[in-house]
């Protein structure tokens, strides 16, 4: 506002001093500029004008009750103080009040004189004897009341006189109050209160008596006047703008004229204010007491938690009113700031719910993370095919021994205390796959171990020993709690070789694990009352079909190491000590083993004892490894399990490769018959002894074939499953003899009775043509070479590495075909005897297929052997052969077809399978365009089809075999 910009301080003084010595209507204009100017927190300039404002109202009030004053309406606070001085005043308007409340009035003689004699001092116990009692029954209406001091003082404190005009103005309220209720109590007084007594007050005095009716006066707080209509706003803008500007600048002169010239610029405005103001006052006297009626109660409720239940409002002083406004203010802060809070703390907690959420995702995505990193990890121990450690700590049996054992991690984290040292500098920490600790039951260990023992039943080779010292459990995890052992071999049972037994079931184990231990020497020593003098290895072989027919074949090694043991300490002597020893030193090269296998060294000493020999397949070969290494928890055994758990860890590092499977798929299950089968056949052949091979009289194709064979002796090819050495006796000329193509001598039958015409049958009807009806397009096919068929053998076969066969680069040439030396060797370790088969020196043998070759060889050589001419075996076959051995051509499984041969055994001929492609014969014709014909002929190697009457100069894909020194003993390993 333009009044308030222009005034400062000095300003708001002067209006107020001038304000003082202006009067009534002057007073309501004033009053009114405080209104606007309290509007405008100028609160010193309108408590000023507000105090001389009451002060008129109370000497205005004095003189209705107790006539004129002589003093003016307006008084300076000088001018009342003196007036009251005496006391008399006061007496007579209280006893008005309420009669006899002062009984004794002293009255002053010069009472009257001094009303002529203004300003003329009472005598000081006068005045004194009446103020008391005027004070003491303003205390006994509990009204506000003043220190009688206050009227003694020339020199007036701020604030003394305005407690003097507060409690004038209580007794006017409760007068006024009085007179409505007609003295019955109930009813409302208005206190007022100078603004400056109310700003300087401290106390709140809630006082709801009965007696005191007390009023709230709004006037000094009521900020909410509205005007009556726009047009009186109007006005009092214009009114208030003037007034402001005129009292600016006049400043110093604002006086009795001050109104006068404003009524005389302003006429109307003049009546105009003075309707405003009593109409202000009315509406705020109106308005604001149920608003503060409310505030208050609202406040008593928050303030108490009770609602304060009357008729009539309780009243307080104006103190209380003006703490009750600024506690009003604090709460509301209060609550503001408790919602900016209450705000704050939402937002927070949402940051803090959305923090949580990320981290509970993250937390979630960590688990996966780790599940899958420790599937991987176990997935890279597989492929690296480390031993698997477990550590398993047995009970501490002596209570009070000081335990070694500080901490067993779920993650396989062991911590060991050196019990010399202080527990800081005596932590050693080992990590295994596992550590069990001495509250860990059977059940727990089998659990963990049980994965392994599947694996055996998978056809994996797995071997699980226990390492540890002497008295540390090892015998317990291996063989369970159950203490069957017997020191004495009484019953004359005897195991001096260790043998195989069938088992049917899981009591046949057991049964024979009891042999072994009541076999196995357990004495006491100082250590273990039980000590297991030996080591005991219980090897579980496992031969089996899984469901699609494939054979299995697994071992599974559970080794109970004897005890290392320190003799000092076992105190052992005797035959005892020699064990000792013993035990020591094969646990000892079980170490040396570990240690180069750690170390990757070339050579690994598994033959300096027995034990490692034994486990050398476990050690060193593709097997699943677990070994469980125990420790007794004391402290004096703190050396030996130090020891331990060293060994432990360096065994976890061996790396052994990733376990082998020992599966064999039926199809490679039944060329091993077959080979077994040829073989027998050619040991007939070659015994000297053995009669000349005999075909009994049969109308199956096969016999037929053979009859055709007699009748026609077909140009054999030379098959060789050989060795080496079968090189000896290799014709250079039959190597060089060129590849001829047979005539239409085999015909491949395609099985209707397959799903997917996977099998087909050969038809060994040697020279026959057949019938069309049979031979047809879709039904037969010939068979191209040899290379093809072995080829197929190949696809069929699905990785078995335990067959060991020799070859030599035979040729392909269609010459005569003789089978020479074969070896062969199952599971590295059966070596099948060589054969030796005789040499044809048939010139003119008809080129025999694949197996069917060797069939037509077997047959051939039987009426050969005589001439005593080495034959070979084909290079493409052995090659093949040797290809299917060691596992290559897996890929093509699904597409192969199979050939049955017959084979001969036990002096007739049987269905013999063999692989064809059937799948690779249709792709050829999709490629070429050409059907394959019956009579078409295919080089195994992609060349041209030939016309099965071409001559076998026209035959560019025959090969000579490659020429091989004689004594050359050439061998190849398929591993
Ligand atoms: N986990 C276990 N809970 C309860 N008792 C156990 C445990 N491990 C071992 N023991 C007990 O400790 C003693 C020694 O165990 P055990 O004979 O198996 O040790 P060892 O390592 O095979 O000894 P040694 O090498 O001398 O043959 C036995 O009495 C056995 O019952």
């Amino acid at each position: 506002m333009q009044f308030v910009t222009r005034t400062g301080f000095h300003d708001l003084n002067l209006a107020s001093r001038k304000a003082e010595e202006t009067g009534p209507f002057s007073i309501l204009v004033s009053f009114y500029v405080i209104r606007e100017l309290e509007k405008k927190q100028e609160s010193k300039f309108c408590s000023l004008v507000f105090v001389a404002l009451r002060r008129y109202v109370a000497v205005a009030w004095l003189e209705t009750l107790v006539g004129p004053l002589g003093i003016s309406s307006q008084p300076s606070e000088k001018e009342l103080i003196s007036c009251l001085r005496s006391g008399l005043i006061l007496c007579n308007v209280i006893n008005k009040i309420h009669p006899g409340a002062v009984a004794k009035v002293v009255e002053c003689n010069s009472h009257a004189q001094s009303l002529s004699r203004e300003f003329q001092p009472p005598p000081a116990y006068q005045y004194f004897e009446n103020v008391r009692n005027f004070l003491v029954a303003i205390e006994e209406l509990k009204l506000p009341t003043f220190e009688a001091c206050d009227l003694e003082r020339d020199n007036l404190e701020a604030g003394s006189v305005a407690k003097v005009v507060d409690c004038l103005l209580a007794l006017k309220s409760y007068h006024e109050c009085k007179q409505i209720n007609c003295g019955n109590g109930n009813g409302y007084y208005k206190l007022t209160r100078s603004p400056m007594a109310m700003h300087s007050s401290t106390k709140i005095h809630l006082q709801a008596s009965s007696e005191s009716c007390r009023r709230l006066d709004m006037s000094a707080a009521c900020d909410n006047r509205q005007p009556a209509n726009g047009e009186i706003h109007k006005i009092e803008d214009t009114i208030v703008k003037q007034l402001a500007d005129y009292m600016v600048d006049t400043k110093e002169n604002i006086n009795d004229n001050f109104l006068g010239s404003f009524q005389k610029r302003n006429p109307d405005s003049i009546k105009v204010l003075s309707k405003m103001i009593s109409s202000c006052l009315e509406e705020q006297l109106q308005n604001k007491i149920p608003e503060l009626k409310s505030v208050y109660k609202d406040f008593i409720k928050e303030s108490n938690g009770s609602v304060v239940h009357s008729t009539s409002m309780p009243l307080q002083d104006v103190s209380s009113f003006g703490q009750f406004q600024d506690l009003k203010d604090l709460l509301s802060r209060t609550k503001r700031e408790f919602q900016d809070l209450q705000s704050q703390l939402q937002k927070d907690l949402k940051n803090i719910g959305s923090q949580v959420e990320e981290m509970s995702t993250a937390a979630v995505q960590y688990h996966k993370v780790a599940e899958e990193n420790r599937k991987l990890y176990n997935m890279v121990q597989d492929l690296r095919g480390n031993i698997r450690v477990f550590c398993r700590i047995r009970p501490v049996f002596c209570a009070g021994t000081k335990n070694v054992i500080d901490f067993i991690g779920e993650d396989g984290s062991l911590v060991i205390l050196d019990p010399l040292k202080p527990r800081k500098d005596g932590r050693k920490v080992f990590q295994f796959n596992r550590v069990f600790g001495p509250t860990a039951t059977q059940d727990d260990v089998f659990n963990e171990t049980q994965p392994l023992i599947r694996s055996v039943m998978d056809g994996y080779n797995v071997c699980i020993f226990a390492y540890g010292q002497t008295g540390s459990g090892k015998t317990y995890t291996m063989s369970g709690p159950s203490e069957i052992r017997s020191c004495t071999n009484d019953d004359g049972l005897s195991l001096p070789d260790a043998t195989l037994h069938t088992v049917k079931s899981t009591s046949d184990v057991l049964n024979l694990m009891k042999y072994g231990e009541v076999n196995r020497v357990v004495c006491s020593t100082a250590i273990n009352s039980r000590s297991s003098r030996s080591h005991s290895i219980l090897t579980v072989h496992v031969h089996g079909k899984d469901a699609s027919g494939n054979l299995l074949r697994s071992c599974l090694h559970l080794v109970d190491l004897a005890g290392s043991e320190r003799v000092d300490k076992s105190e052992v002597t005797g035959d005892r000590l020699k064990e000792a020893q013993h035990i020591n030193k094969s646990l000892s090269c079980l170490g040396d083993v570990i240690t180069a296998l750690a170390q990757k060294n070339s050579h690994i000493p598994y033959r300096n004892s027995k034990l490692t020999l034994l486990l050398q397949d476990s050690l060193g070969g593709h097997a699943k490894t677990l070994m469980f290494a125990h420790v007794s928890p004391e402290e004096d055994s703190f050396g030996e399990t130090i020891s331990t758990l060293k060994f432990a860890l360096r065994v976890s590092t061996v790396e052994l490769g990733a376990a082998r499977l020992n599966k064999e798929s039926s199809e490679v299950m039944q060329l091993k018959e077959q080979i077994e089968n040829l073989k027998k056949a050619l040991a007939n052949k070659e015994a000297p002894s053995t009669p000349s091979y005999k075909i009994k009289e049969s109308k199956s194709p096969f016999e037929k074939q053979r009859e055709t064979i007699e009748r026609t002796p077909p140009r054999t090819r030379r098959l060789s499953i050989e060795n080496g050495s079968g090189m000896k006796a290799m014709n250079v000329e039959d190597r060089r003899r060129p590849k001829t193509p047979s005539t239409l001598t085999r015909v491949m039958r395609l099985s209707s009775e397959g799903k997917d015409n996977s099998q087909i049958k050969l038809s060994a009807d040697v020279g026959k043509s057949l019938p069309a009806s049979t031979v047809s397009e879709q039904k037969y096919s010939h068979f191209q070479d040899a290379e093809a068929v072995t080829k197929q053998f190949v696809n069929l076969c699905n990785g078995s590495s335990m067959m060991e066969i020799s070859h030599s680069n035979a040729p392909r040439s269609p010459t005569s075909s003789s089978f020479q030396k074969q070896a062969l060797k199952t599971d590295c370790r059966t070596k099948i005897p060589r054969l030796q088969l005789p040499n044809t020196s048939e010139p003119q043998v008809h080129a025999r297929n694949g197996i069917q070759n060797v069939m037509q060889s077997l047959i051939s050589t039987e009426s050969q052997t005589a001439n005593g001419k080495g034959s070979q075996i084909r290079k493409s076959l052995r090659t093949t052969i040797g290809k299917l051995l060691s596992g290559s051509g897996k890929g093509n499984l699904q597409k192969t077809l199979e050939l049955k041969l017959p084979v001969m055994r036990d002096g007739n001929f049987h269905d013999l399978k063999s692989p064809v492609v059937h799948a690779k014969t249709a792709r050829r014709e999709s490629l070429t365009g050409v059907q394959t014909s019956i009579r078409s002929r295919r080089s195994s190697l992609g060349g041209k089809p030939i016309e099965s009457s071409t001559p076998m100069s026209n035959n560019r894909n025959a090969k000579t075999p490659p020429p091989v020194h004689p004594s050359a003993k050439t061998t190849e390993r398929w591993l």
